[in-house]
Parts: structure tokens; C-alpha cells; sequence
């Protein structure tokens, strides 16, 4: 239970707030929703089209934070009560978005509208009546690395002053505009500008979060389950299915991409932070993820076949992977990050927060979770004849 002396990292008193949460139905949203009911006094207005992921929050009504959250099914593509409810807030969370990279290249104009044009009216609403906004973008602003330009036998290829992604030097490098995959990437490196431009020119009090791979319980769908069977939802969850359905785990373009990968509730640590310290959030771009959780896509599939055996106590396939090309798996205008390492060093100094989870440990639980949530419901639709 929160207790009501809670300090910020300057040794005051933290008072309780209003925060409108954009997109809290969603798997960030929901795992910040239960850490602020639990840990804080803070109020969330929570906002999105879906709440499933957060029943357990709202349902019963007996819950001891039950008059500290309230969902409002609201869609912000068309809905006049957004800007009342930011006015009723000290501050907003924008998490709302289309971020699952099989919609980037396939949806381009869906991708686009929801990460830029659909941001809008927040932004504005939040500089207009004076409010704070944390608005989630994504370390998928850098694209690709410089490295990866470089010669395949390039000693420069080991230097992380060639692939370290730094908040206030990195560049932006994206592919051509026929690559679609980068429809996203474009669209949030866009609204992140405007934001840094509705400071400096009308002194909005920002913060934005660039999030590198979060991982956890409840990210996605699992295809066929709760969510569409044709649904392609991102890595995690990709696997999980392959896992709980007994198939091999699919590779794109050999699997051979890096990402680091940071565990939900670590991740989750960091936005407290920035939520009760706004002296050393706001003006600041965070990268916050794990830079010693790196895997590439191959090594996430071998660790997640060894951590599901373990914890389900089924056998592995023999041959657990298996190869596809993006265009088969992704379509037409695929294209990939090659490396991902956060620096650190603006979180640190800001905020002093580091993540603790190893990937082990994370997958670990998150895929204990997925056996005990999914492995029945699937043994239930693998079992039950097909509709002629
Ligand atoms: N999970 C990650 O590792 C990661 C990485 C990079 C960036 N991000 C960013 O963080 C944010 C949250 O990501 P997530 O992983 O929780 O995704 P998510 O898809 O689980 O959550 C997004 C939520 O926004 C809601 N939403 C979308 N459009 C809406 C609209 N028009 N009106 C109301 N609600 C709407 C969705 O229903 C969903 O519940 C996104 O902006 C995403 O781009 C996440
Ligand atoms: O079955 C699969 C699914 C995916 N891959 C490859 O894994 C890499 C990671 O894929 P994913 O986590 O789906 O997405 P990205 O990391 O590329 O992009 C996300 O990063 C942050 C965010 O902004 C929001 O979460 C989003 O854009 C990738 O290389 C896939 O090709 C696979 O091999 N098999």
C-alpha cells in the first residue's frame, strides 16, 4: 500500500497528482497503472479504447485504490472530451499508438496518422493549458547504426562511438522512403521535434521516453488467443506463440539483428522517477533500456527455447528455429535496426536509475506468465476440429 510520505530524489515530499494516462489499456500502460495504484497516491484518468489489460485494476470496486482510477473509453482520433481531461490533469502520459512493425510497412498511412497526426491535439492541449506532458516515443528514432555503413571487416565496428545511440548526438538514419518500415520511426521522430519545438518556443514542460525493447507480461497478443489469429505482434510475443504451440520460432533474415531487451518492471522504475521529479525530467529526452541485455534475434529464440523448457518441463523441438526472409514474414518494404545500445548517461545523471533484471531472469518470469496464462487455452483450440 502507498504510503503517504513518499520523497522525490531531492528529499521532498511528493504530492499526489492527476495523470491523465493516453493509451493505459495498452502493456505499458497497464503495468504503470498497477505501480501507480500500488505504490503512490497519484490519480490516473485512464484513457484508451481497450481496458482488458487493466480489469484487474478497476474490478472490484472493494480495490483500496479504487477512487484513484477511472477508465474513460475514448478513442483521441474523435473525442472532445481528450482536451477536458487534460485540463483536469497536472499531467499527461501519451503512450496511444500503433507500434508493432508488421503494421509499419503494411499500414503506412494507419502508422503515420497514430503516431503523428493523432499526437496533435495532446501536444497542443498540453501547451495550451499550461500541463506537463511525458510523451512516449521510441529508440527507433535512430534507425540504423552508423556501423552498420562501415566495411564488414572494419576495426571502427567495435567502437561504440559507431553504434552507441546517445540522446543529444546520435543522428537519425532511416532507410529510403519505399522502405515503409520507417513510417513509424519518421512519424515519432516528427512529434518528438514539435515537442522540443513547443518548449523552446512556448515553454511546454516536456519529458520523452524512448523506450528500447520492453518486455513482460501482457505485451501483445498471442495470435488466435486474444488477438487476431493472423496477427503479427512483436518478437516476444512471436516467439511465446511458437513456444506455447509447439513450432519452430521463425528467424528473419537469419536472426542475426541485435536489440537489448529491458524488463517491464524496471522500465516502469524509470517513469516513476520522471512522474514524481519533474525538476530533472522535464526538457529531457531519455533513453531508457538495458545496454548489458544484448541478444541478437537468433540468441533471444536459443534463450527463450532453454527458459521455456524449463519452466513449462516440456522438451524442445529438435530443430527449434527456422529461417524466413522479412518479405515472407513482414511483406513488401521491411526493413531493420541492425543494433540497439542505449547510452546512459542522461538518465543517470538526471535521475540515477539503472535497470537490474538480466534477460535471463526476465524471460524467465515473463514466460512462466505466457505457460500459465495461454498453454491451456491452446492445447483447447489445437484440440477442437476445424469448422468445414
Ligand atoms: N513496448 C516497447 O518496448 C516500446 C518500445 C518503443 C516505443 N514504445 C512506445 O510506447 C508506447 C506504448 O507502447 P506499448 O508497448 O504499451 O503498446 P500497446 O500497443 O500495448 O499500447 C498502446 C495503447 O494505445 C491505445 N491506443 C492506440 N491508439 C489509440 C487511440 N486513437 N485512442 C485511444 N487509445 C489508443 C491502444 O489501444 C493500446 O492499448 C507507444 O507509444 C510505443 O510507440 C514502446
Ligand atoms: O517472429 C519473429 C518476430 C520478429 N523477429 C525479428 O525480431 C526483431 C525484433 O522485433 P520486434 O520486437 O517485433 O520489433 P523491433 O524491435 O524491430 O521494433 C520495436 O522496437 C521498439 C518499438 O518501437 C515498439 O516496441 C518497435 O518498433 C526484428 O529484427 C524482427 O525482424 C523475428 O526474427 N521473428
Amino acid at each position: 500500500m502507498a504510503s503517504a510520505a513518499r520523497l522525490d530524489l531531492d528529499g521532498n515530499a511528493i504530492k499526489p497528482m492527476t495523470i491523465c494516462m493516453i493509451g493505459a489499456g495498452g502493456f505499458i500502460g497497464s503495468h504503470l497503472c498497477e505501480k501507480l495504484m500500488a505504490e503512490t497516491m497519484h490519480k490516473v484518468l485512464a484513457v484508451d479504447v481497450y481496458n482488458d489489460k487493466i480489469r484487474h485494476l478497476l474490478e472490484p470496486a472493494t480495490h483500496p485504490w479504487s477512487d484513484r482510477i477511472q477508465f474513460h473509453r475514448i478513442n483521441i482520433k474523435h473525442d472532445s472530451r481528450l482536451e477536458g481531461l487534460i485540463k483536469m490533469a497536472d499531467l499527461t502520459v501519451n503512450l496511444a499508438a500503433i507500434c508493432t512493425p508488421a503494421d509499419y510497412n503494411t499500414r503506412p498511412l494507419d502508422t503515420i496518422y497514430s503516431n503523428f497526426i493523432d499526437a496533435l491535439p495532446v501536444v497542443k492541449y498540453c501547451s495550451e493549458n499550461n500541463k506537463r506532458l511525458i510523451h512516449f516515443s521510441t529508440c527507433e528514432v535512430y534507425g540504423k547504426t552508423i556501423r552498420s555503413f562501415l566495411p564488414k571487416d572494419s576495426p571502427l565496428r567495435q567502437d561504440p562511438a559507431y553504434y552507441l545511440l546517445k540522446e543529444d548526438a546520435s543522428p537519425c538514419i532511416f532507410g529510403s522512403i519505399e522502405k515503409q518500415r520507417w513510417s513509424y520511426a519518421c512519424a515519432k521522430q516528427l512529434i518528438e521535434r514539435l515537442i522540443y519545438a513547443e518548449g523552446a518556443e512556448n515553454g511546454l514542460e516536456f519529458t520523452i521516453v524512448r523506450p528500447f525493447n520492453w518486455i513482460g507480461p501482457r505485451m501483445d497478443f498471442i495470435p488466435g488467443i486474444d488477438g487476431p489469429s493472423g496477427g503479427v505482434p512483436r518478437v516476444l510475443a512471436c516467439f511465446s506463440n511458437n513456444l506455447l504451440r509447439h513450432e519452430p520460432l521463425k528467424l528473419v533474415d537469419g536472426g542475426q539483428s541485435q536489440r537489448t531487451f529491458v524488463y517491464i518492471k524496471d522500465a516502469i522504475e524509470a517513469v516513476l522517477l520522471m512522474i514524481d521529479n519533474p525538476g530533472r525530467a522535464n526538457g529531457h529526452i531519455f533513453n531508457v533500456g538495458n545496454p548489458n541485455n544484448e541478444a541478437t534475434v537468433r540468441q533471444l529464440a536459443e534463450m527463450m527455447t532453454e527458459v521455456y523448457a524449463k519452466v513449462s518441463g516440456e522438451p524442445s523441438l529438435e530443430v527449434p528455429t527456422v529461417d524466413v526472409s522479412s518479405k515472407e514474414f513482414y511483406g513488401e518494404g521491411y526493413d531493420d535496426s541492425d543494433k540497439r545500445i542505449p547510452d546512459m548517461t542522461i538518465i543517470n545523471k538526471q535521475l540515477g536509475w539503472n535497470p537490474k533484471t538480466s534477460l535471463w531472469d526476465l524471460l524467465e518470469s515473463t514466460l512462466t506468465y505466457q505457460h500459465r496464462t495461454y498453454a491451456e487455452a491452446i492445447k483447447q483450440a489445437i484440440a477442437k476440429p476445424v469448422a468445414s
